[in-house]
């Protein structure tokens, strides 16, 4: 853990005060995105602390990507400033950070349009807004100034007489001074206090006016377009704003007569507001002639910072009062007060989140992390009356007090002041038991958020196996294809099914009535075995004959009733014998008639059957002929519904060749992809592990270097005693140092060539990710752009398994980025230590010197030998190529002579067989 030690707070006059330090994490911005680059910087919730990769550090605050926000930044940070220059104390907000991280929008120096972002408008606001509540007893005059520093030459950005252009001879926007001006110069008073002789002040009386200072100078100021930032800032830049303030103080002593001056404090005071130009590399920002130039200064002068913020920072050069090299440039000049002097300075290291700036991000940190160790001391600035007067008010204070306490308190006052312990002690007591509930609401409230958190935590490890998961889940999604044509077969199938039910249900209905219609037959059959027509006429002529037989035995029976009523007129022996005949041959008539009447109603009842019958038997053939109609209908029903299924299986089958094809499309382009895929991450596997390996040996490399180094000032100590030693171990290590050298290059190409791949994939993954936006919109891919229209012509599927697939090697890449930047940070740490103590501290003599010198000789003539010979063998290596492609080509045209001639014998051949007479014959 990196953390810095330092943090102390306000400062009062002349007390001990730490440089506080807040870092500023501005969003991934347009052309990162582009680039694909990965968020690696990560801020502990709750804590002022960063991690990049491995490092870790603390600072007073941490603002931006999820720790405060920075919307907080000049509250935390600023505001105390301002105040503190109301109180006389001279203050200084530093931005710094690599090109592009965000100082200029920081500090609000790019001020456009009456735009509020940025500390400087929120400084002005505030410091109106204060001097309106105090200008009853204080009187305020504010001046500001507004320079830059160009190539080591300060410019005054408020100069009305220099020329503005937008874009000068320079080839940037800026200011030109005036011909014949005198230039700027810095200046330190015998007290220490440094001055710019010639720079304007411009004393405003308005917030409009103050903001129109700024506005014009930020116009002024030299910008330019890098790759890294399109209007990047050239300059440091300084925007002073001067307090002063004359306070009217009551006179302490009544009937005080003394003259209008001594009864007035003068404070003076300034606040510095610098957007430094940011640190770059020439190769990143694309900068050449003029801005490499530039560059070069930028660079130039922040170095000479980076060294007077060492010097201030290492607590062990502090003690030993190692030289501030504040001379080395006009920037350390120009801030000798604002580090290590008397100032409350705030530093704001501006970052980059993006993997491929880790490497600066990690220098800005540590410089960051440094500087959190610098001490000012800040003093209230008065005049020396104000402060006699002060010294004199102080002891008048002391005499009052030595007088009171002489006189001692009035029984009285005794009496109200424990009336009012007694009233503090109860309100101390009540505030004690509210505190207690307060405290236990806090932490139940507490408990319930580290639940919470938890749940998050494991919400987030998911999110991790996911993350872990994501490179199986794009083969997964790959056999997408497979799953949604399952899911079409089991549409098949369940139409299949349903066709299949329905026919059986059908042919079971239809069974049914067949069977119904079978039975109804066989029915009717029954009627039909019997001659309905005949049996009825049978059965009529029965009752007519039995009729005719009851008419008959009843005429029979009417004829004896007369002859018997004859007889009784006659009534003698005889006629009662013939009587006696008669009436026993009547009673055989009644019994006959009797039996024939019932016959008659047999035969009628059977009639009535009989028609009984044939109702049952019409009905029985209705029903039939219902059934067949229900029949015809239902075979209807069925041919429909076959002839139905029929068609879409046809289509179904037809569609089933068309994704078959597309299956076969698809399949084969998923072949395509995996494979590139496959290839792509064993391209991204190999470069990676060389880039491990690279960093790998750079670190044991500067390990075994800082050992040695150890080492090595011991055998300073033993120089002399054994020689033969010495020269050995500076041999060895300056072989150790160009290993070092070359490592460190060989990790930078890894980088550059990571970088590269990178990008390939990430403008990939943008085309893709526009070409899915497109297809979701179901609008169709803008033309001519190149990529396009491959991303578009894949499936959605095996675009989503790409896109996946490239994220998850995006985010390999990004790992082994900060891994080479960390490395790098840190061989660039230790070479900037010998641009401090110097590489040849090592050599203690004039025979060390030659010695290594020779020993550097022969090791220079031996590379070169060897690389002569190399160049030799690879001339040769060139001539054999040459005559390698020399025969090639030669076979290439014997290849094609054989060919022709071949080809010219079959035609001979097949002319001569069509002419021969056999051919003929045949
Ligand atoms: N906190 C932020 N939020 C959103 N955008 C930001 C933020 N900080 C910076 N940017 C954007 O980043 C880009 C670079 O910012 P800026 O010009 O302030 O960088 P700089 O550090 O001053 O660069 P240089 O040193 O090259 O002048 C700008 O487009 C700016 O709008």
């Amino acid at each position: 853990m990196e953390a810095g030690g330092g943090g102390g707070g306000g400062g009062g006059g002349g007390e001990d005060c730490c440089v506080k330090v807040a870092v500023h994490i501005r969003p991934l911005i347009g052309d990162e995105k582009l680039q694909g680059c990965k968020d690696c910087v990560t801020v502990v919730p709750g804590k002022p602390q960063v991690q990049i990769g491995t490092h870790s550090f603390t600072f007073d605050h941490v603002y931006g990507s999820t720790g405060t926000p920075s919307s907080s930044m000049f509250e935390e940070c600023v505001a105390p400033l301002v105040e503190g220059l109301f109180q006389g104390y001279n203050a200084t907000v530093l931005a710094y950070g690599q090109t592009g991280s965000g100082k200029t929008y920081t500090m609000g120096t790019g001020y456009k349009d009456g735009s509020q972002t940025g500390l400087i408008p929120q400084v002005m606001n505030s410091l109106f807004s204060k001097m309106e509540a105090l200008k009853q007893q204080t009187e305020f005059q504010l001046h500001v100034s507004f320079i830059e520093i160009l190539k080591e030459e300060v410019q005054d950005l408020l100069d009305p007489s220099s020329l503005s252009k937008s874009e000068n001879a320079n080839g940037h926007n800026g200011k030109v001074p005036a011909p014949g001006k005198p230039p700027i110069q810095i200046r330190e008073s015998s007290n220490g206090v440094i001055t710019l002789a010639g720079s304007t002040e411009v004393s405003v009386s308005s917030l409009k006016e103050m903001i129109a200072c700024l506005e014009q100078g930020s116009l002024s100021r030299a910008t330019g377009s890098t790759n890294m930032n399109n209007q990047s800032s050239r300059s440091h830049a300084i925007f002073t704003i001067t307090l002063e303030q004359m306070r009217r103080l009551n006179p302490l002593i009544p009937g005080n007569s003394s003259p209008e001056s001594l009864n007035e404090e003068y404070l003076c005071a300034k606040l510095h507001l610098v957007d430094l130009a940011g640190s770059e590399r020439a190769k990143r920002t694309g900068s050449d002639g003029l801005r490499f130039k530039e560059g070069v200064h930028i660079n130039r002068g922040l170095l000479a910072l980076g060294n007077v913020i060492s010097a201030l920072g290492d607590e062990k050069k502090r003690k030993e009062g190692v030289h501030v090299p504040y001379r080395d440039s006009k920037l350390t000049r120009l801030l000798q007060d604002s580090l290590g002097g008397n100032s409350r300075t705030v530093m704001i290291a501006c970052i980059s989140p993006a993997d491929i700036n880790a490497e600066e991000t990690l220098n800005t940190l540590k410089y960051a992390n440094r500087a959190r160790n610098i001490q000012n001391k800040p003093v209230v600035n008065r005049d020396p009356m104000s402060n006699e007067m002060i010294k004199m008010r102080q002891q008048l204070e002391y005499l009052q007090a030595e007088l009171c306490a002489r006189g001692g308190p009035s029984s009285n006052e005794v009496q109200a002041l424990k009336e009012r312990i007694a009233w503090l002690e109860a309100t101390n007591e009540d505030l004690c038991r509210k505190l207690h509930e307060f405290r236990s609401r806090c932490s139940t409230v507490e408990h319930c958020e580290t639940d919470s958190q938890d749940d998050t935590c494991s919400v987030k490890s998911d999110g991790l196996k996911r993350g872990l998961q994501s490179m199986e889940s794009c083969d997964f999604q790959m056999g997408e294809t497979m799953s949604t044509g399952d899911s079409r077969d089991i549409d098949e199938v369940t139409k299949e099914w349903e066709h299949t039910l329905l026919q059986n249900s059908l042919d079971q209905e239809l069974h049914e009535l067949n069977k119904r219609l079978e039975e109804k037959e066989s029915e009717m059959k029954l009627f039909g075995g019997l001659d309905t027509v005949a049996l009825k006429q049978h059965f009529g002529k029965k009752v007519m004959e039995l009729e005719d037989e009851k008419k008959t035995v009843q005429q029979e029976r009417d004829r004896l009733l007369a002859e018997v009523e004859n007889l009784a007129a006659n009534s003698d022996g005889q006629t009662q014998k013939m009587q006696d005949i008669h009436a026993q041959k009547l009673k055989m008539l009644e019994a006959q008639i009797s039996d024939l009447k019932k016959k008659q109603e047999n035969q009628v009842q059977l009639l009535k059957q009989k028609q009984k019958s044939d109702e049952a038997a019409k009905r029985l053939q209705e029903e039939i002929q219902s059934i067949k109609a229900q029949k015809v209908q239902l075979q209807h029903r069925m041919k429909q519904e076959a002839e139905q299924f029929r068609q879409w299986k046809a289509s179904r089958e037809k569609e089933l060749l068309q994704l078959r094809k597309e299956g076969r499309r698809n399949e084969y382009e998923r072949h395509k992809l995996q494979a590139l895929n496959q290839r792509q991450k064993m391209v991204l596997q190999r470069k990676t592990e060389e880039a491990a390996m690279a960093t790998k040996r750079l670190k044991e490399l500067l390990e075994a270097r800082k050992s040695s180094a150890r080492d090595n000032s011991v055998m300073g100590n033993v120089n002399g005693i054994n020689g033969q030693t010495n020269e050995k171990s500076l041999q060895r290590w300056l072989d150790h140092e160009l290993e070092v050298m070359v490592n460190v290059h060989e990790v930078r190409f890894e980088y550059e060539k990571q970088s590269q791949v990178r990008a390939a994939l990430a403008e990939e993954l943008s085309l893709l990710k526009q070409a899915d936006e497109f297809a979701s919109k179901g609008l169709s891919p803008p033309r001519g752009k190149n990529g396009f229209a491959r991303a578009s012509s894949m499936s959605p599927n095996a675009r989503m398994a790409r896109m996946s697939s490239l994220e998850s090697m995006l985010s390999i890449s990004s790992n082994s980025l900060v891994a080479m930047a960390s490395q790098l940070s840190e061989a660039e740490e230790r070479e900037r230590g010998f641009t401090n103590r110097g590489r040849w501290n090592q050599l203690r003599s004039m025979g060390d010197a030659k010695n290594l010198l020779q020993y550097m000789f022969s090791s220079l003539a031996d590379t070169r030998c060897q690389l002569w010979e190399r160049d030799m063998e690879i001339n040769e290596m060139k001539d054999q190529l040459k005559e390698l492609v020399g025969l090639l080509r030669q076979s290439e045209l014997r290849r094609k002579d054989v060919e022709k001639e071949l080809k010219s014998r079959e035609q001979a051949i097949a002319i001569a067989s069509a002419t021969s007479p056999v051919s003929k014959l045949t």
